[in-house]
């Protein structure tokens, strides 16, 4: 199956990000892709709360959701859209960051809202609290496109591999790591993180990501896709565009055969 990845700089306006959305994912189809899969906050980078609460709506109103819906089923494509920022009904405000895997006929077959919220300080000018604008889901979720177990994550998540191989446990074959990455941690950290998660759990790991300059923040790019041997498949580096590799579920079991150990539990206790 081919499938694409699309590194966006989103923007803080949702209208504007759907459109350039929208023509990357009618390219990917042209070129024969038949599973899209986008980053995280598709739909909108913000570091305003002010902003947000202008542009955001709760998941049954969410523009850029029923057009995606709609997009896929014209076209007839899977697409995961990475995250989108929606209210919520919480009593504290706070917003989900909530990833859905659509399938061809535009049904929402999986929605994934974040566990891991990036409440890091990386420098003195540079610090991000999510859990203060997102309030964090609480399920490992698996979706299932054309055969293929979804394994749905977001971002921070990579950096907790019990995440990971729980899913892999759980039956999934391809796990999704749409991301808005710090540059910072990017350089040092976002291949190996990747390549990590796949080598554990024999898995494909797609990471679509946000690149650039944002209003307030930049992101690190380098969409990047691995097979589940761990080799790079693709490395968008930088700019807006798509990615597109061949994901071939033999080559999960071809992995799994010469190291089992995503299914090894060997009991220990402590420390
Ligand atoms: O804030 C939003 O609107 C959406 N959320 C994000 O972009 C989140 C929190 S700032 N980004 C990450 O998790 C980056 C993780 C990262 O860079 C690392 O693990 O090193």
């Amino acid at each position: 199956m081919k499938a694409a990845l699309l590194q966006l700089n989103s923007g803080d306006c949702p209208a504007e990000n759907l459109v350039r959305t929208t023509a990357l994912i009618e390219e990917a189809a042209a070129s024969g892709a038949e599973f899209i899969a986008t980053p995280e906050v598709t739909n909108c980078v913000s570091v305003s709360r002010a902003r947000q609460m202008e542009v955001l709506h709760v998941e049954a109103d969410d523009i850029t959701l029923t057009k995606l819906r709609d997009l896929a089923a014209t076209l007839g494509v899977n697409l995961l859209i990475g995250s989108l920022a929606l209210k919520t009904k919480d009593a504290d405000g706070r917003f989900a960051n909530r990833s859905f895997l659509i399938d061809r006929s535009g049904n929402i077959t999986a929605r994934y809202d974040k566990i891991h919220m990036f409440d890091v300080t990386l420098s003195e000018a540079e610090y991000y609290q999510e859990s203060r604008g997102y309030r964090p889901g609480s399920s490992a979720v698996l979706g299932r496109i054309d055969g293929l177990n979804i394994g749905m994550t977001i971002c921070y998540d990579v950096r907790f591999p019990h995440l990971y191989r729980a899913l892999a446990q759980g039956g999934a074959e391809v796990l999704m790591v749409p991301s808005a990455f710090a540059v910072a941690t990017g350089k040092a950290h976002w291949e190996t993180l990747l390549r990590a998660r796949a080598i554990e759990t024999g898995c494909y790991v797609l990471a679509p990501a946000q690149w650039g300059a944002h209003e307030g923040r930049e992101t690190y790019g380098h969409s990047l896709a691995l097979d589940p041997w761990g080799n790079v498949l693709s490395d968008f580096g930088e700019g807006v565009g798509v990615s597109y590799i061949e994901i071939d579920k033999n080559q999960v079991l071809k992995a799994r055969k010469r190291v089992p150990a995503w299914g090894h539990n060997q009991p220990f206790e402590g420390p």
